[in-house]
């Protein structure tokens, strides 16, 4: 989507693609070509200065051009990769009759200055040896002989000699700011060329003479020796005109910007549209910038890609992507890697069983800003950051340690996020404090407490979308748990936080508009693959599954040691979600993501107790998933662990149903989906199996709905013991339940429509398509008794009549 950082207004090249090489390369002028992402926000921070140092040199044209080139447009991505751009900015001087992209050399700009880079194009202009720019004057400084032969070899009625020290360079700007300027010429003369000091009586430094062709000079008489001020005493003199062919550079292209329909978005949800295009973006336009990845880079990316493929809730296809890049940069062994290798890794795998796709297009939802500078990526891979923190503790026993997920942003950050002074800041946060943190959830809290730094250090900036601007999040209407005041200060509870976090960044809380929608074929294929690992153990799902195993042991003792100290954490969190319990802590804990997280939790525990099992554990929930999906109504897993928890979790989040935030009713996409599937069947065969699920029943009498069952095959292990969003199954059910298939696009992408369509099937239910089992059991039951009573009540009556028929009459009297 085009639509930079500059516009045609600004006085600078707007290039493009098919501009760049026409314009920088075999060019008379030099070129200094600003390489950005308008993402990146120092770029937006620099804009200001480029554009302020654009219309400072301009009349430097057409010695030196300076030029644009926006490398987050998807077109220009390929020109700023043969151009060798890593990280954004990156500005490069090109040289007149340069003839490849490498000759650009990197320009440096560590103050940012105006007047720096000034200085700097003055340094490379003078880096033309042989090839001089045609239209660029001589910059070096006079000498005696020069001079005197001076209007004998020019035809101009002006000479202006600038007397100054070695290193200033107001001579040369001077120069070049009257390039453009016909009947003057503008030459340096060093304060140590002693002769010509003499001559013209130069006591300070700098000053100027004015000399005329007619023999005669004068003192140039300035308010401040300054640049400014000579060249506008130059501009003034008589005789002296700007060229009438003074060569403009218009832009060469007028970007039309097509303004993006806006896609509605509420920002109490996370979008897998975002995720999905933070994902895209990463591997194969960041990570692509590197023609060679080695040493520590492929490190990084080594680990970014594992924590993806362990952590990422994606969809089953999206899964299988990761897995698959995951498994081929493990099996790396070489030092090094041509990105073109991975290259074909990361290409989309649409056919064969396990498909591998990872959509090529970049959607914004949640991250979409008011303007196409604004937002985007930076803003999805925060959101994706926070995900997997957030993932992380929710699957402790996959976990290699605390510092699993921050140490690979913290790498992903380091070698390949564009916005280079970004990468810096976050290095600097990450070096101060990243070691201190010890379990998963500080990990979680880390994250979002540096992010909050970031937030207040931007708030204001030109970096702020003012439809959006940087507060400190969550705001207080997002969570108010949240936010205490001691003493008229703010602060953060953080443990109302963390739920929050868990809440808010939990897969139930992951929307799929404007995803592309995976194809009922994709579907198919995703079930097959997974069938087929489970029976086969011999396909991709299965060798990943082996791996994990692998990766489990070779955690060895530390693993468990970690494990060990994860349950004891949990069991320090779960008391110090008991505290929490009070007052601010539940309106969090029944965030919009509750039942998701309730299932996730679940199945944490679950986890802990399937490790205790061993591995058949697992085996049996994979296989009674499998029943579930196939339409058995009932699963056969062992509820144990999880009842007693379910109950507690009811038990304590029940209440809070009452004073449910805004929140909590804009969730509606995943849980909805389900909402309506009340099982009876199953609350009941739970109720009935542990006392403690009393509890729980008293609560759903008291009106709270139960999906749990619903939304547990919505989340499922895949192969690698990684729980993830099941949609293949949640569409193989609602279609079992027949609903169309547009009916299903509806519900699965637009919440209304789906919404829509689930009540009307629950309406088809009241009336009596849709009574549970236990229904028709209670009326058979029911039925049979009272047809046993009325056969008994008529036995009796039958057999009374019988008696009083034969009985002997007393006699009357
Ligand atoms: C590692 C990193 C370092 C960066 N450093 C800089 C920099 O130095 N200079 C610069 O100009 N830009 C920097 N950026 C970009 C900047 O932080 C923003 O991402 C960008 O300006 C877009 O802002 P945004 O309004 O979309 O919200 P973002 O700050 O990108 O936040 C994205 C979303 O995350 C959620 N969120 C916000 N705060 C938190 C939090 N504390 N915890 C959890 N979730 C939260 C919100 O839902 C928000 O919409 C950096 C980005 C990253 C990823």
């Amino acid at each position: 989507q085009p639509g930079g950082l500059y516009s045609p207004a600004d006085p600078l090249v707007l290039l493009q693609v098919d501009t760049l090489e026409r314009r920088v390369l075999n060019s008379s002028s030099a070129w200094l070509v600003e390489f950005y992402a308008s993402w990146c926000g120092h770029c937006v921070h620099f804009a200001p200065t480029w554009r302020a140092l654009a219309a400072d040199v301009q009349e430097w044209r057409p010695a030196v051009n300076l030029g644009v080139l926006d490398c987050a447009e998807m077109a220009n991505q390929k020109a700023c990769g043969k151009f060798g751009i890593t990280g954004f900015p990156t500005l490069k001087f090109f040289k007149a009759f340069s003839k490849n992209p490498d000759d650009g050399m990197k320009v440096f700009h560590p103050g940012n200055s105006v007047e720096s880079l000034r200085q700097s194009i003055v340094i490379h202009l003078e880096m033309h040896k042989e090839t001089w720019p045609p239209a660029c004057p001589p910059l070096e400084p006079a000498s005696m002989e020069e001079i005197q032969g001076f209007f004998q070899a020019n035809n101009v009625t002006y000479l202006a000699l600038i007397f100054e020290k070695n290193d200033s360079f107001v001579g040369r700007e001077v120069t070049l700011d009257m390039l453009q300027y016909e009947n003057v010429a503008v030459r340096r003369v060093l304060s140590s060329e002693e002769e010509l000091v003499k001559k013209y009586n130069v006591t300070t430094f700098p000053s100027a003479v004015l000399l005329v062709n007619n023999g005669t000079f004068c003192r140039i008489q300035v308010q401040i020796e300054a640049r400014s001020f000579y060249t506008h005493y130059l501009r003034q003199l008589p005789g002296v005109t700007q060229g009438s062919s003074t060569p403009t550079v218009a832009p060469d292209v007028q970007i039309k910007t097509t303004p993006m329909p806006w896609r509605p978005a509420d920002r109490s949800k996370v979008y897998m549209a975002d995720l999905e295009s933070a994902l895209h973006y990463a591997l194969r336009i960041e990570v692509a910038r590197f023609s060679v990845l080695t040493g520590e880079r492929l490190k990084a990316l080594k680990s970014f890609v594992a924590v993806l493929a362990k952590y990422f809730p994606g969809r089953p296809f999206v899964q299988n992507f990761l897995r698959s890049v995951n498994r081929w940069l493990r099996n790396v062994s070489g030092p090094s890697v041509p990105y073109r290798a991975l290259e074909l890794v990361l290409t989309n795998r649409k056919e064969g069983l396990a498909p591998a796709v990872l959509s090529n297009n970049v959607t914004w939802v949640g991250c979409q800003g008011s303007k196409p500078h604004f937002r985007g990526y930076p803003c999805s891979l925060w959101t994706l950051f926070h995900l997997l923190t957030v993932q992380a503790t929710k699957h402790r026993r996959l976990s290699t340690g605390p510092l699993e997920v921050l140490g690979a942003m913290r790498g992903y950050v380091r070698w390949f996020f564009g916005c280079r002074e970004c990468a810096k800041h976050f290095e600097g946060m990450a070096a101060e404090s990243m070691d201190q943190v010890s379990t998963v959830n500080e990990a979680a809290l880390w994250l979002w407490s540096r992010h909050n730094r970031v937030n207040a250090r931007l708030a204001g900036t030109e970096t702020e979308d003012p439809k959006f601007p940087k507060r400190q999040w969550p705001p207080l209407d997002l969570c108010p748990p949240c936010h205490d005041m001691v003493n008229g200060r703010h602060v953060w509870d953080e443990a109302a936080v963390l739920r929050f976090l868990k809440a808010h960044f939990s897969p139930a809380n992951i929307f799929l508009d404007f995803t592309v929608p995976e194809t009922a074929q994709q579907v198919r294929r995703s079930r097959e693959a997974k069938e087929g690992a489970g029976e086969r153990g011999q396909d991709e799902g299965i060798e990943g599954e082996e791996n994990g195993r692998e990766e489990d042991n070779d955690r060895g003792e530390n693993g468990r040691e970690e494990e060990e100290e994860g349950k004891g954490r949990g069991e320090e969190e779960e008391e110090e979600r008991g505290k929490g319990r009070g007052e601010n802590g539940r309106e969090a804990e029944e965030e919009h993501g509750r039942e998701g997280e309730e299932e996730e939790e679940g199945k944490g525990r679950e986890g802990v107790e399937e490790e205790e099992h061993g591995r058949e554990g697992e085996e049996e929930e994979e296989k009674g998933r499998r029943e579930e999906e196939e339409g058995e109504e009932r699963t056969e897993k062992p509820a144990g662990g999880r009842v007693e928890m379910e109950a507690g979790d009811l038990d304590r989040r029940g209440p809070l149903e009452l004073r449910r935030p805004s929140i909590v009713r804009m969730n509606v996409k995943a849980p909805v989906l389900e909402e309506d599937i009340v099982d009876l069947d199953s609350f009941s065969e739970l109720h009935y199996k542990s006392k403690a699920l009393k509890a729980a029943g008293m609560e759903a009498s008291k009106g709270r709905r139960l999906s749990k069952r619903d939304t547990v095959p919505l989340l499922v292990e895949d192969d690698d013991s990684h729980q993830a969003f099941d949609y293949a199954a949640a569409w193989e059910r609602l279609r079992r339940r027949g609903l169309g298939s547009k009916q299903l696009t509806g519900a699965l992408e637009e919440g209304g429509t789906g919404q829509e369509a689930l009540r009307r099937n629950h309406w088809f239910r009241m009336l009596g398509v849709g009574f549970s089992r236990l229904d028709v059991s209670l009326c058979v039951i029911l039925y049979f008794l009272s047809s046993m009573c009325l056969l008994g009540m008529y036995a009796f009556f039958r057999l009374h009549t019988r008696l009083r028929k034969g009985r002997p009459g007393f006699p009357t009297a």
